[in-house]
């Protein structure tokens, strides 16, 4: 998709969030904050569809949180006037390294944060009476570049046809803090973890392989393509239905 109107666009997607929140008897969404350009672009535009009273933001950090994460959150809270909580996940990490046979890499226990944070987010919409609010956006995705059950679950998500580099249009759009739009992007699941050295291309290569591939019907042209496919195609299990038999019956 090509934005034509940047401001219709976000008018259209704040639209969506107050529908999803009319339509579902609440009132309110919960969001994990992280002080990266996704959750701080989906978080302004729920408080513009919403009002910031009725945002409940949480920074769940771990051990390997920047603490500019925490102050950039604190920012975009203040300038939106969502009302956030700083809730630390490390006892509950600690409590899962009990579990016999627990091997502490960066992949596992990564990702095992990711599904911690999902699971307080839900706690926390279940107490709130709250829908939980997701940041993906389409390029992320596209590539499986997120933790099944982890960050790609949630009731509403606003962001998931912008491409990356849509998410940044939109963010210079609302006013999301500079501090925020100029940090690399990262899943902050270990310590220097970038996402572009992690996935081995730039965003601006991901979203341009997509959109190719999408105009072409799939056909890759060139390495970067083929390269990009390939994630697409291996990560096909995250965008569907777990396999059933339930439409046989
Ligand atoms: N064909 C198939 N059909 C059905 N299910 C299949 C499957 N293949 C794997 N699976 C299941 O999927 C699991 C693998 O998926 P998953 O657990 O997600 O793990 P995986 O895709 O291997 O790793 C997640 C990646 O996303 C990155 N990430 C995570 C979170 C946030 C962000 C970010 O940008 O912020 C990035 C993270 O750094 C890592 O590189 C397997 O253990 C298996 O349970
Ligand atoms: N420390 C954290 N506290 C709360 N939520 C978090 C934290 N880390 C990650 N998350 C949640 O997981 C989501 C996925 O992380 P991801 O890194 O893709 O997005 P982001 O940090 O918002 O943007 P960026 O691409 O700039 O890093 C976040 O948007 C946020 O909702
Ligand atoms: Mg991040």
């Amino acid at each position: 998709m090509t934005i034509k109107c940047i401001g219709c666009e976000c008018e259209k997607i704040e639209q969506m969030i107050r529908h999803s929140v009319w339509s579902s008897g609440r009132q309110k969404i919960v969001i994990g904050l992280s002080g990266g350009i996704d959750s701080s672009l989906a978080a302004a535009l729920c408080s513009r569809a919403i009002g910031g009273e009725n945002v409940l933001g949480f920074m769940l950090p771990s051990g390997v949180t920047p603490e500019e994460d925490i102050q950039d959150v604190m920012e975009l809270s203040e300038k939106f006037g969502i009302s956030y909580e700083v809730v630390p996940i490390n006892p509950v990490i600690d409590a899962f390294k009990q579990l016999p046979g627990y091997e502490d890499s960066p992949y596992l226990t990564g990702n095992l944060m990711a599904r911690i944070r999902m699971t307080a987010l839900y706690y926390y919409a279940n107490k709130f009476s709250a829908l939980v609010c997701g940041t993906s956006n389409k390029t992320e995705y596209m590539i499986g570049y997120s933790t099944k059950y982890g960050d790609d679950s949630a009731d509403i998500q606003p962001l998931l046809h912008l491409y990356k580099k849509d998410v940044y249009i939109l963010s210079k759009e609302t006013g999301v803090p500079e501090s925020i739009i100029k940090k690399a992007p990262s899943a902050g699941l270990y310590p220097g973890q970038s996402d572009e050295s992690e996935i081995g291309f730039s965003y601006e290569e991901i979203d341009n392989a997509l959109i190719n591939l999408e105009n072409s019907g799939w056909t890759p042209k060139s390495e970067t393509e083929e390269k990009i496919f390939e994630k697409v195609r291996n990560t096909t299990h995250k965008r569907n239905a777990p396999p059933n038999l339930l439409k046989q019956e």
